[in-house]
């Protein structure tokens, strides 16, 4: 298996079934976890130098930080009713408290914090849901903190992409720190396949090809893109999901096509107006 590959695993003690970590992954800025945790089961963890953004996958939760309190929240019961989650900001040197409320899938994205900003809920009414692309290349993606939104360093969005279309199409990359072209942004990828026996395959490679690795991704692996493009592709019967986490020494989203494929968004803009 590649080694960009990190499997999910039964929940452990406190719920977890995957975890990145900057060292583990051998990165600086983007930290991932997910837990299961059953009705009634409660997780509590302190943010100590990195800001949380906790993403409500599926379930209800009670969620508390040092000075606030959010009480059953959480909408969808499974990613694929694709309507936006709640998710609740934490910044660094806070505390927050998960109360499953019912059972809950919830992913901890983390990146380095400053404690700028104070600890807020971010409900569905304020994640920007966007249809990028057309024809095979149409996907939805939901804005859960982007970078239009208060952060230090953490950049997050889920994206759906139907059977049978690609979706991080055309291939881009975001591995330099050369603004205003192009921003330096470690990025994972969370992926959920329904139905889940399925399979997704995604490719992450480099202009240089010394990274250039084609992987199936199966429900629950985490993929790490430490540079280059890295597309994704839904076989026919199976709708892929999956959670971005993105963070750099800039919170700024600013990409490059892979020039060789870029017309390929034109070609289907265009073939959708007609
Ligand atoms: O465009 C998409 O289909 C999603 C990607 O942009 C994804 O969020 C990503 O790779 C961000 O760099």
């Amino acid at each position: 298996m590649s080694r960009l590959v990190i499997p999910s695993h039964p929940p452990n003690e406190e719920g977890n079934v995957v975890r990145v970590t900057p060292e583990s992954a051998g990165w600086e800025y983007v930290g991932f976890e997910v837990y299961v945790l059953a009705k009634g089961q409660t997780l509590r963890k302190e943010t100590l130098a990195q800001e949380a953004c906790l993403v409500l996958l599926k379930g209800k939760a009670n969620i508390s930080t040092k000075q606030e309190r959010w009480e059953q929240i959480g909408l969808r019961m499974d990613v694929f009713e694709k309507v936006p989650p709640y998710s609740v900001y934490v910044p660094a040197n806070d505390v927050y408290e998960i109360e499953a409320v019912t059972d809950v899938e919830v992913a901890v994205c983390l990146a380095p914090g400053k404690g700028t900003y104070p600890a807020r809920l971010i409900p569905p009414s304020e994640v920007g849901v966007e249809i990028r692309g057309a024809g095979n290349i149409e996907r939805r993606v939901h804005n859960i903190l982007p970078e239009s939104q208060p952060a230090d360093s953490l950049l997050v969005v889920e994206v759906f992409t139907p059977e049978g279309n690609w979706s991080s199409y055309p291939p881009h990359k975001h591995d330099q720190d050369n603004l205003p072209h192009e921003s330096y942004l470690e990025e994972t990828y969370y992926h959920k396949i329904n139905p889940g026996h399925g399979f997704m395959v995604q490719r992450v490679y480099t202009d240089d090809r010394s990274i250039d690795e084609t992987m199936v991704v199966k429900n629950g692996d985490v993929v790490l893109v430490p540079k280059g493009y890295h597309p994704v592709s839904a076989p026919p019967g199976y709708e892929g999901y999956y959670l971005n986490v993105m963070a750099g020494p800039v919170r700024t989203w600013k990409f490059h096509n892979d020039p060789d494929h870029e017309w390929v968004m034109e070609s289907k803009l265009a073939a959708k107006q007609k």
